[in-house]
């Protein structure tokens, strides 16, 4: 198998997670070929990181997402934001770049996730969601496919995670208060980049406009816990992850990318 050729797009702290695997040997089927960032000095980072492994090939800093295509990357792992993904699925797509993404939240946008659907199967290119700070999209799919389903999902986070939203104040500080509930659709524009979780659980089972999402803001709470319930007429089955910090989300990337190219696939 052709090793394939992988770029970056939003050089923080989950993707520094994938570069980190990647040092370490993790991602052997994969050559770290571009970055790009909009803060230059991380995608610079990441660069030179892989620039002193002194591997047979360089690794691009790229200072916009033209330059980056223009590399003709196989992959594309995007951890930027939701808004990135939407400026780069299109022209990756087209480019023949298949991409992995964290930001799922911006196919909360129905036509868009239908535009992007139609480009990837005309371009012979695939999106792959990475299952992030949750799991259990095989359970998901498999009992929407079987019957009619109702899914839930209910996300518990301290207050500080939420300064800079709308629905902050200080008596958060010291209460425990649902602060949100809503569809899939509200919670991600109500939250742009703290609920891509809720999105991919939707898109997984029965679409963002019909799942209940909570959000449960709880004083000194460390961490984020998601609870999925989905119950049909036979099957009843509760995905709840606690994870105390984002990390789970950059490894479900080295995972999602290793399944890519492994002769077992989950
Ligand atoms: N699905 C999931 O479970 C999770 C998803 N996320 C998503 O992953 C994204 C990345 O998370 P972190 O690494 O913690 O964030 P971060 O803030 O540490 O890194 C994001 C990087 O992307 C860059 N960036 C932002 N917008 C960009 C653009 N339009 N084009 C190019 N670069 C851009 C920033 O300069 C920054 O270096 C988050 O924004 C969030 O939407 C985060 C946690 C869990
Ligand atoms: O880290 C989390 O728990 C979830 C998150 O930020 C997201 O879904 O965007």
């Amino acid at each position: 198998m052709r090793t394939k050729r992988l770029a970056i797009v939003g050089c923080g702290k989950l993707a520094n997670i994938v570069v980190e695997a990647f040092i370490k040997g993790l991602l052997p089927d994969y050559k770290l070929i571009g970055t790009f960032s909009r803060t230059f000095s991380k995608a610079e980072g990441i660069a030179k990181h892989i620039q002193d492994l002194e591997t047979s090939y360089k690794c691009i800093l790229c200072h916009s997402i033209e330059e980056l295509l223009d590399l003709k990357p196989d992959y594309i792992v995007e951890t930027a934001s939701p808004t990135a993904l939407r400026e780069l699925a299109l022209p990756a797509l087209i480019n023949g770049s298949s991409i992995i993404t964290l930001s799922m939240g911006a196919f909360a946008d129905v036509d868009f996730y239908e535009n992007v659907k139609k480009t990837a199967l005309k371009y012979g290119t695939r999106v792959h969601l990475a299952s992030g700070a949750i799991g259990g999209f095989d359970v998901l799919r498999t009992v929407s496919l079987m019957e009619a389903c109702l899914v839930t999902f209910e996300t518990k986070k301290g207050p500080n995670s939420l300064r800079n939203t709308n629905v902050y104040n200080e008596t958060l500080q010291t209460e425990e208060r649902r602060v949100f509930e809503g569809d899939a659709i509200e919670a991600i524009t109500l939250f742009p980049t703290q609920v891509n979780v809720a999105v991919a659980a939707s898109l997984a089972s029965t679409g963002p406009k019909n799942m209940k999402v909570s959000i449960d803001s709880i004083a000194g709470y460390v961490g984020d816990d998601h609870r999925i319930e989905i119950k049909s007429e036979q099957v009843h089955a509760i995905i709840d992850v606690y994870s105390k910090t984002a990390q789970i989300a950059g490894w479900s990337v080295v995972n999602t990318l290793r399944n890519i190219t492994s002769p077992i696939a989950f």
